[in-house]
């Protein structure tokens, strides 16, 4: 496994997957999508976000007008299904934990879809880092700080990327700010998905 390039703590696996592994990962969230509808959240404010979100494993993240918490079940009522064990396997390679995750949430992003910048803080354990993975179409990731404002950094991120958000970027602030719509080939109605795999409870 080729070392990451580190940027403000986020390690960067620069085409961590290869085409066929990330045809199998679209495979298997064929099946998890299926299972668990993706949605368009509300904020607690009441604004519709642009990403639509699924999640597979114990839990999932949800937003509504009661606030962002973790749930075992989709809105509809069903529990999440399994984590895919291709899923499971980017998590064994790079998070360095001995714990699982309980969560892996599924962003997808459509033409001029974006994420504000924020930080992952809704989880009982940071210790554990938040394992990335992209696939799709190119996302414009943008890597600010733990406290609010101050300069950022941005990375475009390709299909098969894999980011790693332990240590110091745990609770850094990263959002994306723009997707280069049908630069990928990967996803037949074109966008970008991006994985998020996270340990959920305490330890
Ligand atoms: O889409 C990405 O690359 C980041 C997603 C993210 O930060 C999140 O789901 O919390
Ligand atoms: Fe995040």
């Amino acid at each position: 496994m080729a070392e990451p390039r580190l940027i403000r703590g986020f390690a960067l696996f620069d085409g961590f997957l290869d085409r066929p592994a990330q045809e199998a990962m679209v495979a298997d969230l064929r099946g998890v999508l299926a299972a668990a509808p993706l949605v368009r959240p509300e904020t607690p404010r009441g604004q519709k976000m642009s990403v639509r979100m699924s999640a597979c494993g114990d839990f999932g993240w949800v937003s509504d007008r009661r606030g962002y918490r973790y749930e075992p079940r989709h809105p509809s009522g069903v529990a999440w299904p399994p984590i895919p064990q291709s899923v499971l396997r980017v998590w064994q390679a790079v998070s360095g934990c001995d714990r699982l995750p309980e969560c892996c949430l599924v962003n997808w992003y459509g033409e001029g879809a974006r994420m504000g910048l924020h930080q992952d803080r809704d989880e009982a354990d940071f210790a554990a880092p938040v394992v990335s993975v992209s696939l799709g179409d190119e996302g414009l990731f943008r890597m600010g700080n733990t406290g609010r404002g101050g300069s950022t950094e941005s990375v475009w991120l390709r299909s098969g990327d894999v980011v790693v958000m332990g240590g110091e970027a745990r609770l850094r602030h990263h959002g994306v700010d723009r997707i280069r719509f049908g630069s990928s080939t990967l996803l037949p109605n074109g966008g970008r998905i991006n994985l998020t795999l996270r340990v959920v409870t305490p330890a």
